[in-house]
């Protein structure tokens, strides 16, 4: 059996809701599972971006960006969360392929994320995530706020641990072909979550995550057959 491995980080739900959607397509391959893992909060509540910001006040721009509902939307989502596993390098190591879904923050990936790949830095010496197929999906509060900048910069420490990159073709994917504000790419799935949080992911958005999942467990699959980089 391939197992396609999910790696995700999300604070106010939107990555959990596409881990969703990915891990449906991933189970329309045959011989295919997914394994549905995330990256914890740190441990320090001081240093929770989130948190930190509870006791401001709702003036200015933090009336634009609704910040107590932004933790109580906090709160209830990490509760939500509980359940699913903890991300540990063993999962990475026995994976036949590695998605990653983190929203935008500033740009590029969450600290908490970049974190956990740095602990992960220590298969580039032992070479065991060479060759397995990764790919990308994010969230951002809107569509000019970096969500594609995020993928493209995410690409660099996977590139750095040897795995092989799988993008979002146009043309399974014709959704993004429109004049509405919806996520995606070439470079991978996206969602826009709206300055206060409250869109949520769109049927389109959901279909092309779908579909992403299928893509990667279906080159999982083959390589698991043809071990290509087997030394
Ligand atoms: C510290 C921080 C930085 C953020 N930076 C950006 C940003 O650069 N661009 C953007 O569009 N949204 C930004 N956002 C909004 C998040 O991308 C948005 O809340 C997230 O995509 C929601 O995903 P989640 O529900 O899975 O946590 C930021 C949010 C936080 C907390």
């Amino acid at each position: 059996m391939t197992e396609v491995v999910i790696v995700y980080y999300s604070a106010f739900g939107h990555i959990a809701t596409l881990s969703e959607a990915i891990a449906k397509g991933v189970e329309r391959v045959e011989g295919v599972r997914y394994k549905l893992v995330r990256i914890p909060e740190f441990n320090d509540p001081s240093i929770r971006v989130v948190n930190q910001r509870s006791n401001q006040k709702e003036e200015g721009l933090g009336q634009h960006f609704k910040l107590t509902k932004r933790v109580e939307d906090y709160d209830r989502v990490q509760e939500e969360q509980a359940s699913i596993p903890i991300a540990a390098m063993e999962d990475l190591r026995l994976a036949d392929g590695i998605i990653w879904g983190f929203p935008t923050y500033l740009g590029s990936m969450p600290a908490q994320v970049k974190s956990f790949l740095d602990q992960a830095g220590q298969f580039c010496t032992t070479g065991d995530l060479e060759g397995k197929p990764t790919a990308l999906f994010t969230s951002a509060g809107s569509i000019h706020g970096g969500h594609e900048a995020t993928l493209l910069s995410s690409l660099v420490p996977l590139l750095h641990l040897g795995m092989l990159f799988v993008g979002l073709p146009y043309t399974e994917n014709p959704e993004y072909l429109t004049d509405q504000a919806i996520g995606c790419s070439p470079y991978g799935v996206s969602t826009l979550a709206g300055p206060d949080g409250s869109r949520i992911p769109v049927e389109e958005e959901l279909t092309m995550a779908s579909r992403l999942g299928e893509r990667v467990a279906r080159i999982a699959k083959a390589f698991t057959v043809a071990k290509p980089f087997d030394k």
